[in-house]
Parts: structure tokens; sequence; C-alpha cells
């Protein structure tokens, strides 16, 4: 049952990387400055189509248009809120999946606050670290490291099933095991390398995978979270054999994402229910 269960996860992940390399998904990144380069080119690896278009005066023209649209509030300042928020009201009005990456949610009143509105403009996924995700349930400042994680992911699992259960998405955390629940299943992926915490913005750039991975299959968009999770953990761990240190795994990442064939996403995606 437990070789069964892999085996299908794999199967799955194999289908929606195909499937990203075959459509070219176009992701709309409305994102912070620190991660535009590795998320866009995560998103080319994969076969995604990436634009880091942020502007408001351009949502009403171009974001109807795409296939799904990720936020990342990383570097947040006043000025961008409103084209955050708009884009995502296009995109639910056009039909098109979004997904919020709520970096460094706990560390203040501001960002907490933009957090909360952007969830109720209805994403369809969330993905965070242990203590982002914490600080969204808890709706409380605190509690995190800037925009790295002081819990493990593990210790959100609860605060991720509630927070599925109010808002209706997918939540994700992030870290040695990632967690994706739709607030009933739980599954846990167990890919990855530790030496990713030592890349800024891998966190962001997963959850631009998982938009990718959306937008080919929004109709199982809790398969897709976890399958994205994984294929990226996949890469990492072909990456790492090959890098000296985080600047070299940064790059062998994105080889090896572009590279991944069907026999090692077979053998190496590792989704199991929690
Ligand atoms: N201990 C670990 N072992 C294996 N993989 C890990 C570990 N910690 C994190 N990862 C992986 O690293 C990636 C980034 O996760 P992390 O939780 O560090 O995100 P984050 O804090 O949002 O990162 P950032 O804000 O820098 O983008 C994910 O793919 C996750 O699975
Ligand atoms: C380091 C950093 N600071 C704000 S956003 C960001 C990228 C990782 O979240
Ligand atoms: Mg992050």
């Amino acid at each position: 049952m437990e070789d069964e269960t892999k085996n299908n996860w794999g199967s799955t992940a194999w289908a929606h990387l195909s499937s990203t390399r075959q459509h070219s998904p176009l992701i709309q990144c409305i994102t912070n400055f620190v991660s535009m380069d590795f998320m866009a080119n995560t998103l080319l690896a994969a076969g995604a189509s990436p634009a880091m278009l942020h502007s408001l005066q351009e949502i009403p023209d171009f974001t109807p248009n795409i296939n799904a649209l990720c936020i990342n509030i990383g570097t947040l300042t006043a000025d961008w809120l409103p084209a955050m928020k708009m884009a995502a009201e296009v995109a639910v009005k056009a039909g098109k999946p979004w997904v919020l990456d709520p970096v460094a949610a706990g560390a203040s009143k501001f960002r907490l606050e933009a957090c909360i509105e952007l969830v109720k403009l209805k994403p369809c996924v969330i993905r965070g670290n242990g203590s982002e995700i914490l600080a969204l349930f808890r709706a409380s400042v605190g509690s995190t490291k800037g925009v790295d994680s002081m819990h493990d992911s593990t210790d959100a699992i609860e605060a991720a099933k509630s927070l599925a259960e109010a808002s209706g998405c997918i939540v994700a955390v992030s870290g040695a095991v990632d967690i994706v629940t739709d607030g009933k299943r739980v599954v846990g992926a167990r890919n990855g390398v530790a030496m990713l915490q030592k890349i800024t913005a891998t966190g962001c750039s997963v959850t631009a995978l998982i938009a990718a991975f959306v937008a080919v299959d929004p109709v199982h968009a809790f398969e897709a979270t976890a399958t994205a999770l994984s294929i990226f953990g996949v890469a990492a761990e072909m990456a790492i054999d090959l890098s000296k240190g985080p600047a070299s795994l940064r790059m062998h990442l994105i080889d090896s994402l572009y590279g991944l064939d069907h026999s090692t996403v077979l053998k190496r995606v590792n989704i199991t229910s929690l």
C-alpha cells in the first residue's frame, strides 16, 4: 500500500511537471525584489512562462490573460498593496487561480493586516514557513525571525488545518517535511535538502512553482501543491551532489529542475499521508 501510494504520487508529480513543460503556463508574479530573478528562473526551468508585472495600471489588461498569479509580500510597502489586491480580484473574476506567499507575516502589524486582507480575496493556495502559517492562524505579530522560520513545519500542522478550513484555501507549510492540507486531508512531502535554507528565496520560488502546477491542474490544487513542493525538493536532491555550497546549489538546482526525467521523479518523489 505504501509503495502503491508512493508510485501514484510519483506519476502525479511527473504528470504535473510534463504538463507544465508542454503547456508553458503564463505565471504573473508580484513578488519581492530579492526573489525576482530566482523565481523567474525556477519557473523557466520548469517549463513555465514567468512575468514579473506589478503595475496597477497594466493589471486590467494583463491579468485576465494569465494562467495563474503568485503574490508574495516579501518587500511590501504601502504603494504595492493596491496592485496586489487588484491583481487578486481580477484573477478571481477571470477564473484564474492565485497563490499567496505571506513572507514574514508575523514581523509587523502592517504585514499581518495585509496578509489577512489578501486571504479574504480567495487565494487557491497559501504557502509559508512554520512561523508564517502560525502568525496567520493566530492573527498575531511575533514568533518569527524576519523572513526565517523559528518553527518546524510540523509545529504548524493544526494551525494549517484550521487556516485551510477557515479560508477555504489549500495551506502548505515548508520545512524538512513539507505539509499540505485542505483542512481534512494532510500529506507530507519529504524531499529537499537542508541547504535550501541557505539560499534566499527558495521558499518564494517553490510558491511560484505551486502556481505553475495549479495552473495546469486547477481542479486538483491540493495534489498540485504537494507535487510542486516534492519536485522542487527532488531537483535539490539531484543538485546537492554536484554542489560545493549554497551558490553552486542554486545553479545546479535550476539545471536539475530543467533536466528532471521520468525515472528520477518516480524513484524519488516521497509524499505520504499524515
Ligand atoms: N530542513 C530541511 N530539509 C530539507 N528541505 C528543507 C528544509 N528546510 C526547508 N527546506 C526546503 O527549502 C525550501 C524553502 O523552504 P523554507 O521553509 O526555508 O521557506 P521560506 O522560509 O519561505 O524561504 P524564503 O523566505 O527564503 O523564500 C522548500 O522547498 C523546503 O521544502
Ligand atoms: C531576505 C528577504 N527579505 C525580504 S523578502 C526576502 C526573500 C526571502 O523571503
Ligand atoms: Mg518565505
